[in-house]
């Protein structure tokens, strides 16, 4: 059993690649192991997470995810715990890996009632796993709805019932309160599942744990990746500015020249060589608090030398230069005003297009809206499919895409989509996705391909966001200077 952290390194299973997998261990093993090995599992990290819980609340629903639990609830009772079990299923339909550990659960002497107990001290959610078919109602959407509400911890078993595993769906009335409730843990079966990090995923589900089962995961293939901490970036002793790049931002229209100070600091303070800013608004010749940037008039950088990071605070005037910017940029960075007019101009997307054919380096970096607006749909849909909208936008356009929020996804054609586990609602606020995409920028100029300084930049971004203190609030300005307090 292992738990997830932003460091870790990981394949990520879709329902159907967990139900091929899961068929294939079950082919290989005595009938009832799997479940036995689960319900253990979930047994030991409940005594882990509540070692003196005197009432375990077992919530079971009518499929394998319910046997999980009563498997759970059977090891429980013989290590001296009290666990009340409420289930919803029916004993002559259950499965029959359910109706095994029905039986072992009743051996057992564990305790079976019809409604859930007064009070407890540990809640298992085990309603529904990846069988989910429908979003829960009746019954068991009250029972979650008093699981969420509780102040105990909560125990998900393979996935907060509910939960769209593929995506990180959640219906809205069954999401934890942010005002009250418990601690939240859910320990994933045989594989990590896209959905638990990603959307309302990482809320749902909380501290996520994995217990493989004993079984190997090569008999599928992984829909995504969870990419870990990249690797540091070495600068040699015999190395000059010239050696880590030239970054260009060009934005920041009248009233907006913060938002391209911000990419520009970012980009500096994320180690590239020299940064020029190439503002839209015409009248800053100096940013006096970061003398280190060089304000240009956008028209007189020559683009093919260095990496662009267009579009922050570009308003409609970015418009008139994308065409060249597209054309001639060597590396390029494309966000906010930027990918707003490429998608309501369908000639600037050829241009788009078309760097991905001739190889350039082209990065992306989205939030939903602009997403949705590319994709020309709503948003709703994009968060709906976080993983499906980011690839696809990656092998429209050629380019690695990096579809932000809560659960970044980064994408690119060929590639297996990652999802970066870095960073917090902290960063929901103005200008962090300015200061993203300067970062994004100062990894590509340091000559790191688009993929690779997409993934880096995103991490380190949210890895600042996590390592600053709770009780301040965290300004953009701050996190372009490294999220140095
Ligand atoms: N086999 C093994 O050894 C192993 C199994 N494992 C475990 O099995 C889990 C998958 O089990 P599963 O396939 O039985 O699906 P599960 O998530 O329990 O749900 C299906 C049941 O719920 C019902 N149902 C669906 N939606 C509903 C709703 N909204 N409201 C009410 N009912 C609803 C649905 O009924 P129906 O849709 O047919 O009406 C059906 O009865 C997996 O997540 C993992 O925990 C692993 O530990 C590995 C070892
Ligand atoms: N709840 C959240 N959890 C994690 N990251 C978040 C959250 N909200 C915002 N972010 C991150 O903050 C940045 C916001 O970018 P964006 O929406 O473009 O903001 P702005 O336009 O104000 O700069 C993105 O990197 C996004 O992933
Ligand atoms: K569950």
């Amino acid at each position: 059993m292992q738990r997830v952290t932003s460091s870790t390194v990981a394949d990520l299973f879709d329902v159907a690649g967990t139900r091929s997998l899961e068929h294939a261990a079950a082919a290989t093993l005595p009938p009832h192991t799997l479940m036995q090995r689960a319900g253990l599992a979930v047994a030991r990290l409940a005594m882990a997470l509540a070692p003196h819980a005197r009432t375990v609340w077992i919530a079971c629903g009518p499929g394998n995810n319910g046997g999980d639990g009563l498997e759970a609830a059977a090891q429980l009772k013989q290590r001296g715990f009290a666990p009340v079990v409420t289930w919803l299923g029916d004993a002559d339909r259950a499965p029959p890996d359910a109706r095994a550990s029905l039986e072992r659960a009743r051996a057992a002497g564990v305790v079976f009632d019809a409604s859930p107990p007064a009070a407890w001290d540990l809640a298992i959610d085990a309603l529904l796993g990846i069988g989910a078919s429908r979003p829960p109602d009746g019954v068991m959407a009250q029972w979650l709805r008093s699981m969420n509400a509780g102040a105990a911890p909560v125990l998900s078993v393979d996935v907060p019932s509910g939960l769209d595993a593929d995506t990180g769906r959640v219906s809205a009335d069954l999401m934890p309160s942010r005002h009250q409730g418990g601690r939240r843990f859910c320990l994933s079966l045989l594989t990590l599942k896209p959905g638990l990090f990603t959307a309302q995923g990482r809320d749902a589900a909380g501290e996520v744990w994995l217990d493989d089962l004993g079984c190997e995961s090569s008999a599928a293939t992984p829909a995504g990746r969870l990419a870990g901490t990249p690797p540091p970036r070495a600068r040699w002793h015999a190395s000059h500015k010239g050696s880590y790049g030239d970054v260009a931002v060009i934005g920041g229209a009248p009233g907006m020249a913060g938002a391209a100070l911000l990419a520009a600091s970012a980009a500096l303070h994320a180690g590239a060589g020299r940064v020029f800013a190439g503002l839209l608004d015409g009248r800053a010749a100096l940013d006096a608090s970061q003398p280190e940037l060089m304000l240009r008039d956008a028209a007189s950088l020559d683009l093919a030398q260095m990496t662009t990071v267009m579009g922050c605070g570009g308003g409609t005037a970015v418009r008139a230069l994308l065409p060249r910017v597209l054309s001639t940029a060597h590396r390029l960075v494309i966000d906010a005003d930027a990918l707003n007019a490429i998608a309501f101009d369908p000639a600037l997307q050829v241009l788009l297009e078309s760097r991905g054919r001739r190889g350039q380096q082209t990065v992306l970096t989205p939030h939903p809206l602009e997403a949705a607006r590319l994709l020309d749909v709503d948003t709703s849909a994009v968060q709906a499919d976080r993983i499906g909208a980011a690839q696809r936008l990656a092998n429209r356009f050629g380019s690695t895409v990096v579809l932000k929020g809560s659960g970044t996804v980064i994408a690119a054609p060929g590639e297996r989509p990652s999802i970066n586990l870095t960073g917090n609602a902290r960063l929901a606020s103005a200008g962090t996705g300015d200061v993203l995409a300067g970062m994004v920028g100062a990894a590509l100029a340091s000559g790191l391909p688009s993929l690779a300084a997409a993934r880096e930049a995103v991490w380190l971004h949210g890895h600042r966001a996590d390592r600053w203190p709770a009780d301040t609030p965290l300004t953009a300005g701050a996190l372009a200077r490294g999220g140095v307090h």
